[in-house]
């Protein structure tokens, strides 16, 4: 009998199906139910595409103000979780920290093994509120300074860059962090979603899924690539240096942060929205050095291995022209990809099938135990 095919890294295995994206590489188009990402980072806000992940279909106003009280009430962290969360060595890092929180927002809720699509739904909502608090208490004890208290004035893009930056920037800056939000919330069965629906496979609880998926979006092959292209920019220091930098790099085998992606591979949907995103903060934030050396080392990377920016290239170094510091760019990330991460969770549990695949068995033949 022949030996069954391996799927290294589950490369195009097709494992379910589902209503929440549609990734299509040979267009270079990503929807969110139906909706192409462009022009929902154009025209929606993140409250409205957070709904249609949801619950399918975009809000009527009074479906958007109902999910909007819901969530100004829940941006408040508790106490005793702020105290916790501060209580955590400051050498940690804060993808450790969010996945702290999540996890002991669960062992405090009394419904955390309720798993009715309303409980999930209550849970999803109430930690989408609650994420930006626990991110931007990271980057205030980053800077030694105390939580501020979210304002219900604001809304969820504006009081998140309050909560963490201290004050509410431009319009045009706080469009181009929403756009970034849009744009991270979905991705269809990437590494931390499919994460989220193995744990949900098993019957687990929500907070335990999202908690393992925030460690599947930590490292750098997946979102922790948006902090590792901060550091490459850093290392590289200017435009100049971009050439003899990547073949040095690719000499020693590296991987270059922010290049390539597992399913696009003529370029990812969300870069040139992302891309123009920068340009805008680049231009009110002084960032044209920095925007010199994007496009130098984008250009080397295309002539020396035909590789491409993944959305991860153009969103750390906006992020990092805001004025986040770079451990930050992951959770921010968790934030925006919570909305995805629970429209799976549901989607999973409404057709459940226990994820188990199959290997093949690679080590010594059987043998008996001889003891002396
Ligand atoms: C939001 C997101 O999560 S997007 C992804 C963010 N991650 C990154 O930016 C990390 C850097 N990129 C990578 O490591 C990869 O491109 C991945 C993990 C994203 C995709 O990987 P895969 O689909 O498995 O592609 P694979 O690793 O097979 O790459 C094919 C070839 O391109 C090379 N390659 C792919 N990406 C890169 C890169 N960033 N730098 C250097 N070489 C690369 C591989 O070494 C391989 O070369 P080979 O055939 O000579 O061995
Ligand atoms: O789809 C992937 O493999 C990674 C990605 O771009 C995402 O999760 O946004």
């Amino acid at each position: 009998m022949p030996a069954p095919a391996i799927h290294k890294g589950l490369a195009g295995v097709v494992v379910d199906t589902t209503a929440v994206s549609m990734v299509n590489p040979d267009t270079n188009s990503l929807t969110y139910r139906g909706y192409p990402v462009q022009d929902l980072a154009a025209q929606c806000s993140f409250e409205e595409v957070a709904y249609l992940l949801w619950h399918g279909e975009l809000p009527t106003a009074d479906q958007l103000a109902e999910q909007n009280a819901i969530e100004r009430a829940h941006r408040i962290l508790p106490h005793d979780l702020v105290l916790t969360l501060l209580a955590l060595p400051e050498s940690a890092h804060p993808m450790d920290t969010l996945r702290t929180a999540v996890s002991i927002l669960g062992a405090n809720d009394p419904d955390e093994d309720d798993n009715s699509p309303a409980a999930n739904q209550a849970k999803a909502l109430r930690l989408f509120a609650a994420l930006p608090s626990v991110v931007a208490l990271t980057q205030r004890r980053r800077r030694g300074l105390l939580p501020l208290k979210p304002r219900d004035d604001l809304g969820y893009a504006e009081n998140f860059l309050y909560l963490a930056l201290g004050s509410v920037p431009e319009p045009a800056i706080v469009r181009a962090f929403e756009a970034s939000l849009v744009l991270y919330a979905e991705h269809s069965f990437n590494a931390s979603t499919f994460t989220s629906r193995v744990v949900t496979s098993t019957l687990s609880d929500l907070y335990s899924a999202v908690t393992a998926a925030i460690g599947a979006l930590k490292g750098p092959l997946h979102g922790g690539a948006n902090e590792a292209v901060m550091e490459t920019f850093e290392q590289i220091g200017s435009a100049d240096n971009a050439a003899n930098w990547l073949e040095a790099a690719l000499a020693e085998k590296r991987k270059i942060m922010g290049f390539g992606h597992r399913v696009y591979k003529k370029g990812d949907s969300r870069v040139p929205t992302m891309r123009q995103a920068l340009q805008v903060v680049a231009e009110l934030r002084d960032g044209h050095r920095l925007l010199d050396l994007y496009e130098a080392l984008a250009r080397a990377m295309h002539a020396k291995k035909g590789l491409h920016p993944n959305l991860d290239y153009p969103a750390g170094p906006a992020y990092h022209l805001m004025g986040f510091d770079t451990p930050v760019f992951t959770p921010i990330f968790v934030a925006a990809r919570i909305t995805g991460w629970t429209a799976h969770i549901t989607e999973q549990l409404a057709a459940n099938s226990l994820i188990r695949p199959s290997s093949t068995y690679s080590g010594p033949a059987q043998r008996a135990v001889a003891r002396a």
